[in-house]
This record gives C-alpha cells, structure tokens and sequence, in this order.
C-alpha cells in the first residue's frame, strides 16, 4: 500500500514536474492540498468585521469589566504601525471574502496583493532541491531509494545524509543550538566566504526565524530609551521604524534622493546625524537596506565605502539588511556585502561593528512562510557577544526547516551536482522573469499622467510617485483619509489591486507613493496594467486641477 501510494505520488509529481509551468495541471496538484487562502494568514486582530467567532467582542463594549485597556497596554504597542498588513489590506480580505458570496459585487472578479513581498502567495515555484532536502531530512524514511524509486535526485539525498548528520540523533524535531545547528552554521559561513572572498566564522553567524527576530535582536540590544536612534532610511521598510517604536528608542530619518534614483547621500546622513546629536540623542546604528525596500535601489561599491567610512568615524554600528542581495535585475549594478566591503578596505573585526541580516523569503526562493534566516555579527567584544547569545537562548532556537533551508539557500548545488542543472535552470528563470514584470510595470506606471517611476535595480517592488492633483488632496482631506491612501483605497476598489500607501513607509513631507510589487505572475502583469491605467486616467479626470 506505502509503496503504491509512493508510486502515484512519483507519478503526480514527474507529471508536474513535465508540466511545470502548466498552471491548470499544477492546479490539480494543489487541489490535493488543503484549502489555501492567500490571505488567511493575515487577518488581523483589528479586522473585527472579518472574525465570527461569537465570543468576539466589539471594541466598544462598555459593559466588559476586563483588566486590559487600550489606556492599560504597553503605550509602545500602540505607536508602533506595520502598513504592508494594515488597513487597505483588511479591506481588500473583506472584498475578497464579498466576491466570494457574489461574484458580481465588484468589477473585478478577484483581489491581486501587491502589497507585500510574499512571491509563493502569487503562484512563485519553489526550488525543487531546496524541497527535496527539506522533505527527506523532514521523513526520513524517503531516504530508502528503494522506496522511492528515483524520485529524490542524487544530490539532494546526498545532502539530506550531510545535514543529518550534523543534527544529534537526527531529530529535526529537536531544539538545536541557540545560534542554529553548527553544521549548518558552517555551510553559511562558507557560502558567505565564497560571496565575499573574506573568511567567515560560523560562530558569528545566528540562525533566526527570518530576518525580522534578528532585527528585533539588534534593537533590543541598542535601544535603552527614547534617547537612543538608529539612523533609518526614508523612506523605509516599515519593519525598521515599528521595531525603533517597540523598543522605544528614535527613528533618526536620512531622506533617500529619489531624483538620483534614490540615491543615499553622506551629507545628508551628516545633517541628520548632527540634528539627532543636537536634540540629545545618542545615533547607535545606521541601518541600511540594499537592495532597497520599498526604493529597489542597489548600492555603489563607492558609496558603500562612504557609508562605512562615515559609521567608523561615528562610532556606528551598521545593520546591513541584505536579505535582497539575489535580487538585482540590471548590468550596471551589482550586490556587494557590506563586510565584504569593510573588510576590502581593511577594516577589521576591531574597526566596525556591522551586523548583516540575511532571510530565505526573498530571493528567487521566496520561502518567506517557512521562516528562516541569520545574521552574521561581526566587531562586538565577547562580553557583548555572549549578551546576544544570552537574548537568542531566551527564544530556544530558530526553526530546523528554516534553519535547513537558510544552509541551502547559501551553499545551493555546484556545477557537476546532479541538480544543478535544474536548480539554475529554474533560479534564473524566476530571477529573469522577475526582471521582465520589473521593467514592464516600471514603463506602464512611467505612462501616467503626473507618476514618475525610478526603475526597480533590485528587490521586489516599485515605489511610484503620483502628483495628486490638489482637488483629490482635498477629497482625501474630507475623508479623513492621507492622499495616499485614498488613491489606494479607490484603486482597490476599481480594480481589485493592493498597494501600500507611501505613507506606510514614510517620504518627503508633500510627496505622494505607493508600493507595489512586480511578484504577480507574467500572464497577469497585463491586466494589471489596464486596469491600473484605466483607473488613473479616470481618476485623474475626476479630480484633474
Ligand atoms: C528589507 C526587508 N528586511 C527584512 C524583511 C523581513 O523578512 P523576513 O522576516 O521574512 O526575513 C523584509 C520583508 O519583506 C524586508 O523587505
């Protein structure tokens, strides 16, 4: 019975495989599953309209004598604000839950989330072998090839053996080592080495669930009150200044020229850094996200040595967010690692405290779902260290299948490997498609009247900005609405689109944006584009000055 139900399995399987971008017999596949909403893990506690369960209450209950307040709570709760989940999200889950009971209710007839970099959500393929390892070091007992009559490739079992190996009793469902499985944590230092061409320490290097715990990690860890900032981009992934907000500590902004392709001028992290001083604050790190996010600038080698230059001279500490270092669609640019470029110009482990975030979600691997990731420390003192390693123990340890996944993602198949054919074959298919909706959206969105666009060089998203005419300002104005956001809401109300607001991710005071991703498939980048363009251009008609 295990064997035919393996047979039909491998059957299922190498037909989806042939047909692998078949979309209507992946769907047959997928229909094995369970229900997926892509929304479902999303609903947020606020959504009260979305939430039947019957014990709910409304948050004007007065007759509740329950000990937690709004005025009760950690007033540090209530300042912090996540938009890429925020409220055009919970109207596009009501939307989307309406066309469910009918289907006529809109003039569209499903939602499209561009709003947040989840690429697995929109139909992104995960990379065979990173799966394979995944399943057979997950079931051991896929390892017996007897069983499973060529189904794994060669290498991937091969691998699976390896990561066992290294994990006591091979119980991957056993805490590991607070920093993550050494094994692992070596494969990553490897991988690092071989990007950069600088040695790597796996003892530097802490797993996490995500980027994001690691980021919470580095702002607990320098944020003692609201007298301490960190030096963020503007504008920013959200992340940064709601973490700043929870810890309590200052958001000290360096405004991104957008006219320079969102260049990151030295003057003006000067300027802020002198200001932040002046009122004071003690400015204990500089984050810096490159590829940019929402921005899709990358970096010059040459202002990365300025940067790091300038956090030296001010006793800085860098939190290089990398974790869209696979994420570069054009010639002209390139990724380079911070450390790589500290350490190119001779600097140390005792020169510069940098601390660089790494994530499985992005990429061309998009597993944001499984949750893994790390960050390599690097230039703190032992004590400091051992501190870190104290407040990762306090949270046990990442997860094993993100913490496997994240040793692949940085140590994938080499030439010769039984994969590796395969593996580049759908790496640079994903990478080059994701260029192509970059450069389609980028050049429809450049079409509007009054948006100018700045090309997406790297990571997922372009970040428009829209001349709203004063009339349309005024119309949000009345309903209490950022303008923004009200163009958002009117946009996913004609069209079904999700975009976040520019105002989620902060901008020049009197410049207007919204965020939105190029993950959606390539056979749904030109609908999108008509009814994007046909929206604007009727917008723009009804509130043209
Ligand atoms: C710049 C940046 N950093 C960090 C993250 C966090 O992602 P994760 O926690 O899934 O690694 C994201 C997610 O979108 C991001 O865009």
């Amino acid at each position: 019975m295990r064997r035919f139900v393996i047979g039909q399995a491998k059957n299922l399987i190498d037909q989806t495989r042939r047909q692998h971008h078949h979309h209507h017999k992946n769907l047959r596949l997928l229909s094995l599953l369970p229900p997926f909403s892509a929304a479902s893990d999303s609903i947020p506690v606020s959504s009260s309209r979305l939430l039947s369960s019957s014990s709910e209450m409304s948050a004007s209950d007065s007759s509740s004598s329950l000990p937690v307040t709004l005025d009760s709570i950690n007033p540090k709760v209530l300042k912090c604000e996540y938009a890429v989940r925020g409220e055009i999200v919970n109207i596009a889950q009501r939307l989307q839950e309406e066309l469910k009971t009918n289907k006529d209710a809109y003039p569209f007839d499903e939602i499209i989330y561009c709003n947040i970099g989840n690429p697995q959500s929109l139909g992104q393929q995960p990379i065979t072998f990173f799966r394979e390892v995944l399943a057979l070091c997950s079931h051991t007992a896929l390892l017996d090839e007897s069983a499973t009559h060529g189904l794994f490739s060669a290498d991937s079992i091969e691998r699976a053996w390896k990561i066992l190996d290294q994990i006591p009793g091979k119980a991957t469902g056993a805490y590991s080592h607070s920093q993550g499985i050494k094994g692992l944590r070596d494969a990553i230092a490897a991988g690092i080495e071989a990007r950069d061409g600088f040695p790597a320490d796996p003892n530097d290097i802490f797993m996490t669930d995500g980027a994001s715990p690691g980021v919470h990690m580095m702002m607990q860890l320098l944020i003692s009150s609201e007298k301490d900032g960190i030096l963020c981009p503007i504008p920013q992934y959200p992340l940064y200044s709601a973490s700043i907000a929870l810890h309590g500590g200052s958001l000290v902004p360096y405004y991104l020229d957008e006219a320079s392709g969102w260049g990151l001028e030295i003057s003006e992290l000067k300027k802020q850094l002198e200001d932040a001083r002046s009122k004071g604050i003690t400015v204990r790190a500089l984050a810096v996200i490159n590829p940019g996010n929402p921005t899709g600038q990358v970096l010059a080698e040459e202002n990365q040595r300025d940067i790091v230059d300038f956090c030296k001279q001010e006793g800085l500490v860098i939190l290089a967010d990398e974790v869209y270092q696979e994420n570069v669609y054009v010639p002209d640019k390139k990724f380079h690692s911070f450390k790589k470029v500290a350490r190119s110009m001779g600097y140390g482990e005792k020169d510069i405290s940098l601390v660089s975030f790494q994530s499985i979600s992005k990429g061309y691997y998009g597993e944001c779902g499984k949750r893994g990731g790390y960050m390599e420390v690097t230039g703190f003192t032992s004590d400091v260290r051992e501190q870190i390693y104290k407040v990762a123990s306090v949270n046990l340890c990442s997860n094993i299948s993100g913490q496997i996944l994240a040793s692949l993602v940085m140590s994938p198949p080499k030439p010769g490997d039984d994969s590796y054919d395969s593996y580049i074959a759908e790496k640079e298919g994903i990478l080059s498609s994701l260029a192509k909706r970059a450069k389609t959206l980028e050049e429809a969105l450049n079409k509007l009247e009054g948006v100018t666009c700045n090309r997406a060089e790297g990571a997922m998203y372009l970040f428009p900005c829209i001349k709203l005419p004063q009339k349309a300002i005024a119309a949000a104005e009345a309903a209490k609405t950022v303008p923004d956001a009200f163009y958002c809401k009117r946009l996913l109300n004609a069209t079904g689109i999700v975009v976040v607001p520019g105002s989620g991710f902060r901008q020049v005071p009197g410049t207007w944006h919204f965020r939105c991703t190029i993950l959606p498939q390539e056979d749904k980048i030109p609908a999108i584009v008509n009814r994007l363009t046909e929206f604007h251009k009727s917008f723009m008609d009804e509130y043209r000055d």
